[in-house]
């Protein structure tokens, strides 16, 4: 199967992006404007001036020109760009628009005294997510969009790994307690999978000595599922005693990451996990397999796609019910990415597989989406951006899951989270943590709300 050409052409990097463009531009006009279109036609809107454009145009037209910000100033960059006199006609109604834009967004926002500053960014949220879901719904109709987003899932299932992944690293221990509301908050933002902890060596993993502590106090939850990593018999048969139904194991592409994350070789750590899925077996537990390093190594540097093949085909002819890839240190590009995958697909049903990308190069969003283009529909994430593997130095964060919520908003791909209270869980964490969030999205839409609140 050769999927790199069909992904990474030269064409699909250059030649059509303009053509998408002015394609979604062109569709949004014709929806925005239907009368002008039909009178006109497409082509001559260059031509055009503003006054053409009010004979055409209802009160409602301009109404959705100002509630559409992306519509409006797509529109307003073609109608803008080849006279003087439109852009005076627009400094003239710029003052106007900005008016009503403010007043829609006090409207909207309907900040009372006692809404508090997280209720608030749930309804700026609402706000961009109607104006965007409904500009993607309607692009899909297109051929083009149908190329590059109809390959898509309908659904992806998020694989919370913040509480786990996330805080592994933390050097100041974060109190059982948070942990506990931390988890409850994402299990109320709608995510289906949250990874509670681990049950490895206090001494190796110090932050989550609490491991049968924290799924005592998420027991109760129901609905959701908490898997816990066990890195060997004993960490599986503690996972058992405190309530784990569901584990997952970690094998790495990588020896020397092998070496210093979990003290042995490759192929004695595939022993260990046999042994941890034939326990798991007896129990009806379901096993989850991680593979680490699948693009880069922080001691070997480049990994090959054949060793994360390997690795993967391993833990999948031994019985793991999933396999997540992990690009451990981020240093993946779509470029190294999808020959990894298509190695990985060749050898283990594409279903089995979830993604796992650390945010090192900001590549990991560009790295989600083409893994979904091949037919990934599982994908690991970590709210606020929390993270980084204390045995890979110079790691970052997980991709944050607000931003994939996000942009899977944008596409239309359905994940049962609400981005709102997923971003109160994110601000609760990372108030405790004393820092910013390390999600675009969640600084973005609260630097957006903190605005609203003084209009
Ligand atoms: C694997 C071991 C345990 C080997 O550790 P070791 O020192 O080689 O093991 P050992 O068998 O010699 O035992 C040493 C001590 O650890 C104890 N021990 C042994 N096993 C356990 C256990 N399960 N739970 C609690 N204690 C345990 C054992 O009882 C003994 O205690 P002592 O006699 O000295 O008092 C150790 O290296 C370890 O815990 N490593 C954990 C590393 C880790 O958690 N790394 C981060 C997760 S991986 C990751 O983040 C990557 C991933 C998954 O997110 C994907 C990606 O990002 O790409």
């Amino acid at each position: 199967m050769k999927l790199m050409p069909k992904f990474l052409t030269k064409c699909a990097l250059t030649s059509c992006v303009p053509r998408t463009f002015s394609l979604a531009s062109s569709l949004t006009l014709s929806s925005v404007i239907p009368s002008l279109e039909e009178q006109v036609g497409l082509d001559d809107l260059t031509s055009l001036n503003l006054e053409s454009i009010r004979r055409f145009t209802s009160n409602t037209c301009l109404q959705r020109l100002d509630h559409n910000e992306m519509r409006g100033s797509a529109i307003e960059e073609r109608l803008s760009s080849s006279s003087d006199s439109r852009e005076e006609e627009y400094a003239r109604r710029r003052p106007l628009h900005e008016k009503y834009r403010q007043e829609r967004f006090r409207k909207s926002l309907s900040l009372g005294r006692n809404q508090t500053v997280l209720d608030s960014i749930y309804d700026s949220w609402k706000l961009q997510s109607s104006s965007y879901s409904t500009s993607c719904r309607e692009q899909e109709t297109s051929g083009l969009s149908n190329k590059f987003l109809g390959v898509l899932p309908k659904f992806v299932k998020i694989v919370e790994v913040g509480p786990r992944d996330g805080l592994q690293n933390e050097k100041d221990i974060v109190p059982t307690a948070v942990k506990i509301e931390l988890i409850q908050r994402l299990v109320s933002a709608g995510l289906p999978v949250i990874e509670a902890t681990s049950f490895v060596s206090p001494k190796w993993v110090p932050q989550l000595a609490d491991a049968k502590d924290v799924m005592e106090g998420v027991g109760s939850l129901e609905g959701v599922k908490f898997p816990v990593l066990t890195p060997n018999l004993k960490g599986f048969e503690a996972a058992v005693a405190a309530g784990a139904k569901e584990v997952a194991v970690f094998a790495s592409a990588s020896e020397s990451f092998s070496k210093s994350n979990i003290n042995c070789s490759i192929k004695e750590s595939l022993v260990r996990y046999n042994d941890v899925v034939l326990a798991a077996n007896k129990h009806a537990i379901p096993v989850r397999g991680y593979v680490s390093c699948v693009v880069g190594c922080p001691v070997e540097g480049a990994v090959p796609p054949s060793s994360v093949a390997f690795v993967a085909k391993e833990l999948n002819n031994m019985g793991c019910s999933e396999i997540s890839l992990g690009d451990t240190i981020g240093v993946g590009t779509p470029g190294t990415v999808v020959p990894m995958l298509e190695a990985v697909m060749s050898v283990v049903p594409v279903e089995k597989l979830a993604v796992h990308f650390h945010d090192t190069y900001g590549q990991a969003l560009p790295n989600i989406l083409i893994s979904l283009q091949m037919g990934i529909s599982t994908v690991d994430s970590s709210v606020a951006g929390l993270g980084g593997c204390p045995y890979a130095k110079g790691a970052s964060g997980n991709v944050a899951t607000e931003d994939v919520v996000y942009m899977l908003n944008g596409l239309g791909v359905r994940t049962g989270v609400d981005l709102g209270k997923l971003m109160a869980a994110g601000e609760f964490i990372s108030r405790h943590l004393g820092r910013r969030s390390g999600s675009k999205v969640a600084v973005a839409l609260s630097r957006v709300t903190a605005e609203a609140s003084k209009l």
